[in-house]
Formats: C-alpha cells, sequence, structure tokens
C-alpha cells in the first residue's frame, strides 16, 4: 500500500527517534520505535536494519572490536568454535541424510549426497561436489592474484581491512577454466537456483590465527532491482583443516568443520527477501593447518521457481538477532 505522506513523515520521525535513542545507547528502547515503524511499513525493514547498524557501529567507532569482544554474541562464537555448545540429539533427531537426483533427475547417475544441517534457516552440506583436479585448478589460478581480504563498509561504502576479517583473497571469473565453470553448473543441479545470477567465485585462504568474526553475507543497504540481495552462500572447502577453522553459526548452534570436496550451503533471506538474522555465522580461528574456501554468493533475481514467496513476511522470527546483545 502506498504511504500517504503524513504516515511518511511519521515514520520518518519515528526512525530518527529511534536513532536518536540508539545514540543514548538505550537499544532497548530504540528496537521497540523500530519494530512499531516496521509493522506500520514492512518495507522499511532494510532502512530500519542499516539505521541500527549504523548507529551502533558508530557509536563504538574506536573500541568497536573490544566492545563487540565483550558481548554474549561472541562469546557465543566462540563456545561454539570450541564445541562447548552444541544442538542436543533431540534438537538433530529430524534430520537426515539422502541421496538427491538433482534437478530434472540429471544426476540420477551419481546423485548429490545431501546432509540436512538446518531446517529453517535452511542448512545443508553436500558431500563430495568437488573433485581434487578442479580444487587444484582453484588454487592454480587464484594464488597470483591473493590479497589480504577487506570487508565492505555499509556506512561510509568502499572496503576496508579489518582484524575481524583475516585471510587472502581474490575473486575468479568461472568463465576462467572449465573446471572452474562446472562448479556453477553442478551448484544448479543440486540446488535448482538460478546459479548465473551469482557474484564470481571468491577464493579465500586463512593461515593460523586466520578467521572471520560473525557476520551476516546480505546485504543491509545498496539492495536494487538491477543489484539483488545475496539469496544463499554456498561455502566450497577445498581443503580439509587440521583443527580449528570451523564454519560456525553461534545462534543455531552449528559448527562444520572444513572437509575437502564438500559444500555448505544455506539461504540467507527469509522467503520475503527480508535478511535471516539467524544466519550469522563465521570463520572460526585456524589453530593448526591452512584453510582454503571458495564462495559462491547467489542473487535472488528470479528465483520464484524454486523458492516462491510466502503468504506474509516472515522477517520476525529473525528480527531479535539483529541487536548484537
Ligand atoms: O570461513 C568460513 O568458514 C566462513 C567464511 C565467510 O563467512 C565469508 O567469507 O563470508
Ligand atoms: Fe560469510
Amino acid at each position: 500500500m502506498e504511504e500517504t505522506s503524513s504516515a511518511a513523515t511519521e515514520l520518518d520521525f519515528m526512525e530518527k527517534l529511534g536513532e536518536n535513542l540508539m545514540k543514548t545507547g538505550d537499544t532497548t528502547a530504540a528496537l521497540e520505535v523500530f519494530r512499531a515503524v516496521v509493522i506500520k511499513d514492512p518495507h522499511r525493514l532494510s532502512t530500519v536494519s542499516a539505521i541500527y547498524n549504523n548507529t551502533h557501529s558508530l557509536s563504538e567507532a574506536l573500541v568497536e572490536e573490544e566492545e563487540y569482544h565483550k558481548t554474549q554474541e561472541f562469546k557465543l562464537y566462540e563456545k561454539v568454535c570450541r564445541e562447548e555448545l552444541k544442538r542436543s540429539p533431540a534438537e538433530e533427531r529430524h534430520l537426515r541424510c539422502r541421496y538427491y537426483w538433482g534437478v530434472d533427475n540429471a544426476f540420477v547417475l551419481s546423485p548429490f549426497k545431501i546432509e540436512e544441517i538446518n531446517e529453517d534457516p535452511f542448512v545443508m552440506l553436500i558431500h563430495d561436489m568437488v573433485t581434487d583436479e578442479q580444487i587444484e585448478t582453484i588454487k592454480r589460478v587464484s594464488m597470483p592474484e591473493m590479497k589480504r581480504s577487506t570487508v565492505r563498509d555499509d556506512i561510509v561504502g568502499g572496503s576496508k581491512r579489518r582484524n575481524y576479517r583475516i585471510s587472502k583473497n581474490a575473486w575468479i571469473e568461472y568463465s576462467l577454466h572449465p573446471h572452474i565453470e562446472k562448479l556453477l553448473h553442478v551448484l544448479h543441479y543440486a540446488t535448482g537456483l538460478e546459479t548465473q545470477f551469482s557474484e564470481e567465485l571468491q577464493v579465500a585462504n586463512y593461515g593460523l590465527g586466520g578467521h572471520y568474526e560473525p557476520h551476516v553475507d546480505f546485504y543491509l543497504t545498496g539492495v536494487t532491482e538491477e543489484y539483488s540481495n545475496r539469496i544463499s552462500t554456498s561455502i566450497f572447502y577445498l581443503s580439509d583443516v587440521e583443527q580449528g577453522g570451523a564454519t560456525a553459526f553461534p545462534y543455531l548452534k552449528i559448527a562444520i568443520k572444513p572437509n575437502k570436496g564438500t559444500v555448505l550451503f544455506w539461504y540467507n533471506l527469509h522467503r520475503s527477501l527480508d535478511g535471516d538474522y539467524r544466519t550469522k555465522h563465521a570463520g572460526c580461528p585456524v589453530l593448526k593447518g591452512s584453510k582454503w574456501i571458495g564462495n559462491v554468493w547467489t542473487h535472488d533475481r528470479t528465483q520464484f521457481a524454486i523458492r516462491p514467496c510466502g503468504l506474509f513476511r516472515d522477517y520476525e522470527s529473525s528480527w531479535e538477532y539483529m541487536m548484537v546483545k
């Protein structure tokens, strides 16, 4: 429904009020105001999330990382990395391992080995999906291009180096080699997603102590029809890691150990295409060995055949995870 201009002004005002409450440090009150805004106009979820996240980090700009390290979220992340916090067998009992013949039964002769990791948000592992030959090619072409990783700055734009992400990475075009092209092709058959709407392959390498602290992969700002959001993440594990280096989801209590050739897949967005904050995840510190991964971020354009939207906006279920406590 179109907003009338007076409703818009009221919502603008409420957003400003929320922002000011954030600056005074009263995040609980701010969130209440933000929630009221989103209930009135769900389309404002992305602006409200951006205000929330921006103000949050701006107010802590100087000591941001130290402050973050004191939060419950960070403690949760550390526990999940150390495997001190896991789901109980009861919580996992509905999850299955199964063979999947792929879209159009195209892989009936060599079905995908799917291990369901979580139902909602959906997370799965696809075992033995990448061959050693493909992995060698990916490493060979990306090695000379590897540079210290940066992160996108949603506040002032651009990218910068941050201590919360210590690794090297390179962006590789799929068309560079048939082995790399095949990754996308197979990913389509395994997931049903139109993988032509994917970013270039991001190859990353973490050395000893390398890590990537909790974050979401979806964009908080800058999403347009032209540049859509990251509906899914697929992490191609290109090496094993002797110790540490799991991909951890603090709120889901899941830590996935890298296993060479396996792909970890999850949806970042709700069916309503709102960001799902339950998917916050991290690369735990590498304690021994070296970790290689390839990231494929597929965008949400024309994915409705495989993932139609629901009847209702479903962002509510992940709202509380937006706030870093
Ligand atoms: O290293 C990992 O396991 C996670 C990497 C990640 O989350 C990312 O590159 O966005
Ligand atoms: Fe990520």
